[in-house]
């Protein structure tokens, strides 16, 4: 395995005419753990990758190897494996001979087509042809390739696709253990809800701009108490004083309603019972990273 790589984006944009695509993006993408390029279809993540590997070249700025752009790498293929499309396989082949052409193109040693297979768990299917695969076996024959050169650095389009349930746990793990061993992994999709359980750290965009870079911890917003009372004045005070921080609550059936944090349902309740205040409403907002997520990229990260 190559050397661990950070992955740097500097100033990235990208215009398409009038589009802009990717529009001056700035992150990196550490080794040793899994980050999540997340954003609704349409955000760039696609043409962010693309420019990363050299297929798309930028308007502006760089996408890098720790420095090095893809088309300057001596051995591309041992420094970074990449599944872009799962469909791109030609049906009359079999995985084993698609794997061994890449591997005597790159110069790499035959022995490494036996080992990629089994580790992607497909060894049993390498000799069929790939027009038989269903979804899933073409997303695990798309990572074979990725490992193929043993590279240090994965950058994954969308690879949950078309998994059933059991081969959803499997890649989860297994982009966990090779993070683990000191790779990159780079694994783009538009639903947070499909990579939350593996990834370390997540990269959001929208409409080609970071909006957010950092842990899944800092992304979840804290808990809200929505609550209200004829007497609502009393209510607010009430609660003021007890140190509550108090809102008026945005949207949705409970408008002009209060919205407090710093204080607990159960605490709220007492407080306006020693007010003497009677309550018409008291319910815990269902906040979450899911819909931090959908705040950030807006209306059409909903399904
Ligand atoms: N070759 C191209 N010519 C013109 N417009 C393009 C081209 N490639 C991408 N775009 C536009 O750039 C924007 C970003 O597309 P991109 O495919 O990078 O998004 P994405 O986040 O990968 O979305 P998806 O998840 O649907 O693949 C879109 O508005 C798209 O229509």
């Amino acid at each position: 395995m190559s050397t661990s790589t950070t992955l740097e984006f500097t100033g990235l944009a990208k215009s398409f005419g009038a589009v802009r695509a990717v529009d001056d993006l700035t992150f990196t993408v550490p080794p040793g753990q899994v980050t999540g390029f997340l954003g609704p279809n349409g955000a760039g993540k696609t043409t962010t990758l693309r420019m990363l590997l050299g297929l798309v070249r930028p308007t502006a700025g760089t996408a890098t190897f720790g420095g090095t752009a893809y088309h300057a790498l001596p051995h591309p293929l041992e420094t970074v494996g990449t599944a872009l499309e799962a469909s791109s396989f030609h049906p009359g082949r079999s995985a084993r001979n698609h794997l061994r052409g890449y591997a005597i193109a790159a110069g790499i040693p035959l022995r490494r087509v036996d080992d990629v297979l089994a580790q992607v768990g497909i060894a049993d299917f390498a000799d069929r042809r790939v027009g038989g695969y269903s979804l899933g076996m073409r997303q695990r024959l798309g990572l074979a390739f990725a490992l193929l050169g043993d590279p240090g650095v994965l950058v994954l389009d969308e690879p949950v696709n078309g998994l059933d349930p059991e081969g959803i746990r499997w890649i989860r793990s297994f982009l966990k253990q090779l993070a683990g061993e000191g790779r990159t992994v780079l694994v783009s999709s538009h639903l947070l809800s499909e990579v939350q359980q593996s990834v370390d750290r997540v990269v959001i965009i929208s409409h080609g701009r970071l909006v957010y870079e950092g842990d899944l911890a800092g992304l979840e917003s804290g808990q809200r108490v929505i609550v209200d009372a004829p007497d609502r004045a009393a209510l607010d005070s009430a609660l003021r004083a007890a140190g509550a921080t108090v809102e008026t609550a945005p949207t949705g059936s409970a408008t002009g309603a209060l919205a407090v944090t710093g204080l607990s349902a159960e605490r709220i309740g007492s407080v306006a019972l020693a007010a003497g205040v009677a309550l018409s409403l008291l319910a815990v907002e269902q906040t979450g990273i899911e819909k931090a997520f959908l705040e950030l990229v807006g209306e059409e990260g909903r399904p």
